[in-house]
């Protein structure tokens, strides 16, 4: 049984005032076992968060069916916590109090919480910040405590959707560092929706490739690529570009090519 399976999800979204529909998932299928990382690529608007928030429970499919630890998704649960974009924390929480939430909510005894969350803020890198609020954190913080509220859930599934897209380049790059050292440590299962190819293959252990909408797995690409994983040493990597290409071409709808330097021509 794999941790998450999604069989034949279809999403149609009826506008109220027109009454139209708009087909924001045609027939997406694919699984996700225990301890995998998983990025899901596609072209814009090809329905990548509506599965996000369907797996999340915050949106109900039109026909198809999702199963997390083998139970049918029925609403939201701390069992699928989500990263966000915009971080979503608790602005009137200290660090230590927007993870000390989720545990208390979990029903976690009160004299473990504490050292649960400190063990999760110190994997994420923010220990000595455990009194101060969150506007007084870098937008690099923010995201990596989003991560550790999740993560101190304890997840069957982490769900992440564009987390680093707001955060400048260079910090980016360090926290999809730092994230592939928390995943290396803690083997959660992630399922991680991005646009950027290089940051989908850097991370996961496969790429699944949606094609465009009406939205079906055009792909499932395994990454051929050895962990401990930094930028430095995948950049390297003839493994690495080849992946990337690999999908850039499967995204633009072309044939994929045969590298450059592989072609015998
Ligand atoms: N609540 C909604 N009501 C109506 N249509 C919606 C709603 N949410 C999404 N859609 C439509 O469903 C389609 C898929 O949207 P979705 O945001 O899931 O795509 P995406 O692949 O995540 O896009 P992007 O890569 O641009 O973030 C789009 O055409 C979008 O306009």
């Amino acid at each position: 049984m794999s941790t998450l399976e999604i069989n034949n999800l279809h999403k149609e979204f009826v506008d109220s005032y027109t009454g139209e529909s708009v087909v924001a998932v045609g027939d997406v299928t694919f699984s996700v076992e225990q301890g995998e990382f998983i990025s899901v690529l596609g072209p814009s608007g090809c329905g990548k968060t509506t599965v996000l928030n369907i797996v999340a429970g915050f949106d109900k499919q039109t026909s198809g069916t999702v199963h997390v630890a083998g139970k049918p998704v029925d609403g939201p649960s701390p069992e699928r916590g989500v990263v966000f974009q915009s971080f979503a924390l608790f602005p009137w929480k200290t660090v230590m109090g927007n993870v000390l939430f989720g545990l208390r909510m979990r029903g976690v005894p009160r004299h473990e919480r504490e050292p649960i969350a400190q063990q999760y803020l110190e994997l994420v890198g923010l220990e000595g910040f455990e009194r101060k609020f969150p506007h007084e954190l870098s937008g690099g913080m923010q995201q990596r405590l989003g991560v550790a509220r999740v993560l101190a859930n304890e997840p069957e599934v982490m769900l992440m959707d564009e987390p680093f897209a707001s955060v400048d380049a260079q910090t980016r790059r360090k926290l999809q560092e730092e994230l592939t050292g928390i995943f290396e440590t803690k083997r959660p299962t992630v399922f991680f929706v991005t646009h950027d190819v290089d940051e989908a293959v850097f991370l996961a252990d496969k790429v699944v490739v949606l094609g465009a909408r009406p939205s079906q797995v055009r792909e499932i690409v395994t990454v051929p690529l050895e962990r401990p994983r930094t930028w430095r040493s995948v950049l390297d990597s003839q493994e690495f570009r080849h992946t990337v290409t690999y999908l850039t071409d499967l995204l633009a709808g072309d044939e994929p090519g045969v590298p450059a330097d592989l072609d015998p021509a």
